[in-house]
Formats: C-alpha cells, structure tokens, sequence
C-alpha cells in the first residue's frame, strides 16, 4: 500500500533533483529561467495592482531568478529596482547572463544602503538553498529592510535565512508574506521556525520529469488530518473489547495524579478495548470517579501488579511518575517485567528523565515521547542542539536507544531508527500547556493496543492529537486549551469520514 503523507526534502536532495533534472540539458540555465518565469507569475496573481517592484539579489542562483524575475517584471511595464549589497555582485555564470540580460534591457541596479525602495512588493531572492553561514551586519540589515519594508515580501525558493534543511534561523531570516518553493518541498519551511518565516507556501516543480523527484530520498513525511483514515478505519460489526486491546498506564505519585488520569481518559477516548490504571493508593478514587470505565489499582511496585502485567497488550509507563523512590522502583521492575514478557511499552516523562540517568537497552517496539528538553538529556546534550537541527536529533534519538521517537514541540516529528522522520505540522501554540504529553501517551497506547506497530502507532497518535488540538481550539480559542479538552473532541477525530 502507498504510503501515506507528503514527501518532503532537504537541500542535498534538492541538487539531486536538479541534476538529475538537467542531466541532458543543451541550456544549464533553463531551470533558472523558469524559476524567476514562475516568480513573477506568483506575483502578478497574489499582487495584481503591484506597481513598483523591489527585487533583493544576491550573489548565487537565488540572485539569478531574481534578475529573471526582475527583466519580466520590466517587460512587463513594471516600476523595478533590483537591490543588492555592493559586495554581492552575482558569482555564478547563469545569475551573471541573467543579471546582464537585466542592465541590457534598461533594468536598473541600486546598491543597499540601509532602507529598500518605495515598493508595493518585495522579492526576496538573497539566497535559497546555497545558505552557508551566519548572515554578516550588511546582510542582516538587509534581510531586517525586506522583513520590516511593510510591503508584501514574496520569497523565492527559501526566505533568506532561513536552513531548508532544519527550518533553523542562524542570525536572521526574512519573514515572508508568501514561499514559492523550487522543484519539490522543502522540510525546512515546515518545522521549526520555518513556519513563522515561509508565510503561505506554494510550489512549482520546473517543468522536470516526476522521476527526478520521485527518485531522491525525503527527508521526511508530512502527514495531516486526511492521512488518518490511512490508519483509522472503520472497525468490524463483530467487534468486542479485547479485540481492542488492553493498556495498563503506571503512574502518578503523590501531587502528580492528573497526569495519569489524563493518560488513561485519553487511551479509553482513543479507543482501547480496556484501560487499567496502576498509580498511589490516594488516587484510586478520584480517578474512578472521573473514569469508572476504567480499572484502577493501587500499587507500590511492579510484583503487586502481576496479574495486571501479563494481561496488558502495551504498557504506558511515565505521566506523573516522578523520580522518587516509588518511581525508581516501578521504572526498573516495569522495564524488567517489559523484557522478560515482550510487552511494548510507551515511555514518557520521568520514565525518559529515569532512562537517561540510569540508561539500559531497551526492549524491542519502545515508543518513546521526549520533549526538546527530555531529548537533551537523552542524547546528552543541550535543548539549544536538538532546536537547531529537529530532523538529526530525531533520527539520532531513534537510532541511540533503538526506539521509535517522538520529538514534540511544533513541528512534531516521529522517527524509527534508521528511518525517513514522520512530519506532524497540525497542532497550535494553546498545546502548550502541562498535561498534554500525557494525553499523547494514553492515545499512543490506545493505538499499539488496538494492534498498530510502534511506527504506525506513534505516528498515527501525534497526529491525531494534532488534529484534536487544532478542533479544540477552532471551538473555543487557543489561549486556555486544556488537555481534558483534546480528550473531550477526541472520539470525533478518531473516526474520520464518521463527522465529515
Ligand atoms: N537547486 C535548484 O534546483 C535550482 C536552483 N535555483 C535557485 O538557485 C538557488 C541555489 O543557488 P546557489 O547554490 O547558488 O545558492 P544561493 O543562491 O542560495 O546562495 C549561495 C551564494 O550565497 C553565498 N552565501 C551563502 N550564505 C551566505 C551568507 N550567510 N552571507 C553571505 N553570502 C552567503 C554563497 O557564497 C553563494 O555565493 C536555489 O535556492 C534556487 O533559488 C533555480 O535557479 C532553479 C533550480
Ligand atoms: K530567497
């Protein structure tokens, strides 16, 4: 079966593309020529009363379809000023022809000299995907005139600044009103701060075969709300509850009881078959009284719960754990029992925190769910290194502790080792509050207990919460979002084409 989801690139990928695409090609320039074609046909569609165009070059290919870009906007009647810093002449020989073709036809060149032209829309064509360091003072005053011109900013390929591979921002990037991404879609204006700079995004692929993609490698899958009838299908007439599966949730010591009641209401919304609840003695009523569905036991540690452990299809070990001596206890004898019994086990929280303090080898089919700062402890490093580059962190996280991962935060992504990350961009900022990882156990475990393999389930359940986050705030607002809210609009979301 086709998998599911949008394949996305990074930049070595994109010069595959593109070789492969000219390989045979009388005219190296001809993508070129489309490129800046293209660009300017965006502009005139998005910004028909346009007038006065501003065209920021510079020195590589990105500069030359500015200067394709800026001869059709000539040609085309318009007002145009090409802008370029008196150090970034063009270097290459197709954005030197296209930069001559420019001055021959009367196009005129102005040096940067602190503010950009009067201008009803700015290109942006300073660099793509060639980024190779840190922006200078010259060239970040330049990206922080085209940001902060006020015009429109259309940015071709890439938003200056901006890494296509990471969605990382080293110094300073133009912030887009619009991307018009070159030949296939980059992974980079897709996961960290890509988002806030890309603006709305479109592609065009350049006329090239669709093998030259359809070859490369992606650098990950993009799914969304429509790729969850991929893994959420209607379920048989003759169905019974241990045919959906049973999730045992370890967790909750005193003063951190919600978190397993959120990760036990959650796995019972997401459609397991029976859910039982191991967690302090003082948390056994409270939680039943919110979920009488549920079995909930009070346990010290993991031989009190025998019965309970060889019966579960998946155990969900870490919401409100904590790193006492009661959370100790059950981390070890959970990951010993898991072992000796080949339960797939869900870990979060301070059962990640446990981990990476005391690490062992871990049994097969983990899911793990850090968060930026848990993955830094994983790896050993710090928060800031797993930000600035997702996608390697994520692969490194899945390879380091043989487990499928999942790297929250926005742009969430899902990796198992040595495998192509799984993008999940649905989600918004009111998801940012504490409770809602552990809702994301509770519907990973649901998922792996209905049957899913530990790669299909973690991704199939973060985008689900994604989905369920992003209905949840469309109702009532992001500001104020509550992880029993996604709980609450859950069931709807997992039986897409049920509510279309
Ligand atoms: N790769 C492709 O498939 C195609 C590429 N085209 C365009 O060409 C771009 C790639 O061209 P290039 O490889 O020439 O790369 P870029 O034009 O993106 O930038 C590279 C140039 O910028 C300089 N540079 C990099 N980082 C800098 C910094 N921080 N400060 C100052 N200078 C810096 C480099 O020394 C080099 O001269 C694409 O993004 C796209 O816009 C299109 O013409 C058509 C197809
Ligand atoms: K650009």
């Amino acid at each position: 079966m086709a998998l599911p989801g949008d394949p996305l690139y990074d930049t070595a990928a994109l010069r595959a593309i593109e070789a492969s695409a000219l390989a045979g090609q009388a005219d190296p320039a001809i993508l070129m020529q489309r490129a800046g074609r293209a660009g300017w046909q965006m502009a005139r569609r998005c910004w028909p009363d346009a007038r006065r165009i501003a065209v920021v070059c510079g020195p590589g290919n990105n500069g030359g379809d500015g200067y394709v870009l800026a001869l059709q906007a000539l040609q085309a009647g318009m007002d145009v000023r090409v802008v370029r810093l008196e150090s970034q002449a063009p270097r290459t020989e197709a954005a030197q022809a296209m930069c001559a073709a420019f001055e021959t036809a009367g196009g005129r060149i102005v040096h940067f000299d602190g503010a950009l032209p009067a201008a009803d829309l700015v290109i942006d064509a300073l660099f793509g995907i060639g980024l190779s360091r840190a922006p200078d003072d010259a060239t970040t005053a330049l990206i922080e005139a085209i940001s902060g011109h006020g015009a429109p900013v259309l940015a071709l390929d890439t938003p200056s600044g901006l890494s296509a591979d990471r969605g990382s921002v080293a110094g300073a990037a133009v912030v887009a009103t619009r991307t018009l991404q070159f030949l296939a879609p980059q992974l980079g204006l897709r996961t960290g701060d890509g988002p806030d700079h890309a603006g709305a995004l479109s592609l065009d692929t350049l006329g090239i075969a669709r093998t030259c993609v359809t070859d490369a490698r992606p650098a990950a899958r993009r799914v969304d709300t429509h790729d969850l009838a991929h893994w959420l299908k209607p379920r048989r007439r003759n169905a019974h509850k241990g045919r959906h599966g049973r999730v045992l949730c370890i967790g909750g010591d005193h003063s951190t009881g919600g978190a397993v009641l959120l990760a036990a209401g959650a796995a019972l919304r997401a459609g397991a078959g029976l859910v039982e609840v191991a967690t302090q003695g003082a948390h056994v009523a409270p939680l039943l009284a919110r979920w009488p569905e549920a079995m909930v036991r009070r346990t010290d540690n993991v031989s009190a719960l025998a019965g309970a452990f060889e019966a579960a299809d998946v155990v969900a070990l870490g919401p409100g754990l904590g790193r006492g001596a009661w959370g100790h206890t059950l981390f070890e004898e959970t990951l010993d029992a898991a072992t000796a019994n080949d339960r797939p086990l869900v870990l979060d929280a301070d059962a990640l925190n446990l981990l990476a303090a005391r690490p062992r080898t871990l049994p097969a089919g983990v899911v793990l769910t850090p968060h930026p700062g848990e993955a830094a402890r994983l790896l050993g490093v710090d928060t800031a290194d797993i930000q600035r580059d997702r996608p390697a962190a994520v692969r490194a996280l899945a390879a380091r502790w043989n487990a499928v991962v999942v790297l929250k935060g926005a742009g969430s992504l899902v990796c198992a080792p040595g495998g192509v990350p799984w993008l999940i961009d649905a989600g918004n900022p009111g998801m940012a509050t504490g409770g809602m990882g552990d809702v994301l156990t509770g519907i990973i475990a649901a998922l792996r207990a209905q049957g899913h393999g530990a790669e299909d389930a973690a991704v199939c359940a973060a985008l689900l919460h994604a989905v369920a986050g992003d209905r949840a705030a469309a109702q009532g607002g992001e500001r104020g979002l509550l992880p029993g809210d996604l709980i609450d609009i859950l069931r709807a979301c997992a039986n897409p084409g049920a509510h279309a």
